[in-house]
């Protein structure tokens, strides 16, 4: 198991592990808190993490180019599904919102946030994770959900973290060792709302489609109802009339 340096209150386990990378600390190690007070979420947003809930942030320095990080956030979603779905009393209907946020029948589970900084000794990387164990809280987008509501056994956020470090581990390896294709085909086949109408928004514009799947970067392939393909790599990706 990677190491684990436990807190019980931070502002956010994100500036602890980018400020250790930032002095030298080349990890890889866990942050977790057990509480945050400015805990941090996609898009400038805020992540509530009520006691109970996993927080956590891995960080370690990886040999690779600065343009793949983008394929980090399909990694650690497809960990945390691997870690979770095996807990699952009905595992179907977990899937993975573009880009990584992981749905229970369209209820928000996990939320990833995944940092980077090119340092002398390679590319720092931060992927912070936050999954509802214990306790949904309001003001998700998507409607939370939470693990132990849907879980055969109640999990405790140890167990859950083991479990997470294990596929996360060997996902880093195969994905450093291997490339992103697979991790874009695992990716697609738990891809949400696959046989909808989407609509992605990129401020100021709008735009319908259907997904149909990565590039080779993580952006997203969208079909708009023309059949015109585009290739969207950021903007918020929501179901509308779900
Ligand atoms: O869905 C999102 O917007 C991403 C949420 C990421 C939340 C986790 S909780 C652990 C780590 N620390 C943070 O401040 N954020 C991430």
């Amino acid at each position: 198991m990677t190491p684990v340096d436990l807190f019980e209150t931070l502002t956010s386990t994100q500036t602890e592990a980018l400020n250790r990378l930032r002095a030298g600390d080349c990890g890889p190690r866990w942050i977790r808190a057990e509480r945050q007070t400015a805990g941090q979420g996609r898009m400038g947003r805020q992540w509530e993490g009520p006691s109970g809930n996993l927080m956590a942030s891995w960080y370690g320095v990886l040999p690779v180019e600065m343009r793949r990080v983008t394929q980090l956030s399909f990694v650690a979603a497809l960990a945390v599904t691997e870690a979770i779905r095996p807990l699952l009393r009905v595992p179907d209907p977990l899937k993975i919102k573009w880009p990584n946020d992981v749905l229970y029948e369209g209820h928000k589970l996990c939320g990833i946030l995944a940092q980077s900084e090119t340092l002398e000794t390679g590319l720092g990387v931060v992927i912070g994770i936050g999954i509802n164990i214990a306790e949904a809280p309001q003001g998700l987008s998507y409607g939370p959900a939470a693990l132990n509501a849907l879980a055969a056994q109640p999990q405790t956020v140890e167990s859950v973290l083991e479990a997470l470090d294990a596929a996360l581990t060997r996902r880093l390896d195969d994905w450093l060792t291997h490339g992103f294709e697979a991790t874009a085909a695992q990716w697609w086949d738990q891809a949400y709302g696959r046989d909808r109408l989407c609509l992605i928004e990129q401020h100021p514009q709008a735009r319908t489609g259907t997904i149909l799947g990565l590039d080779d970067y993580g952006a997203l392939r969208v079909r708009d109802p023309d059949g015109t393909i585009h290739v969207i790599a950021s903007g918020s990706v929501s179901y509308p009339e779900a």
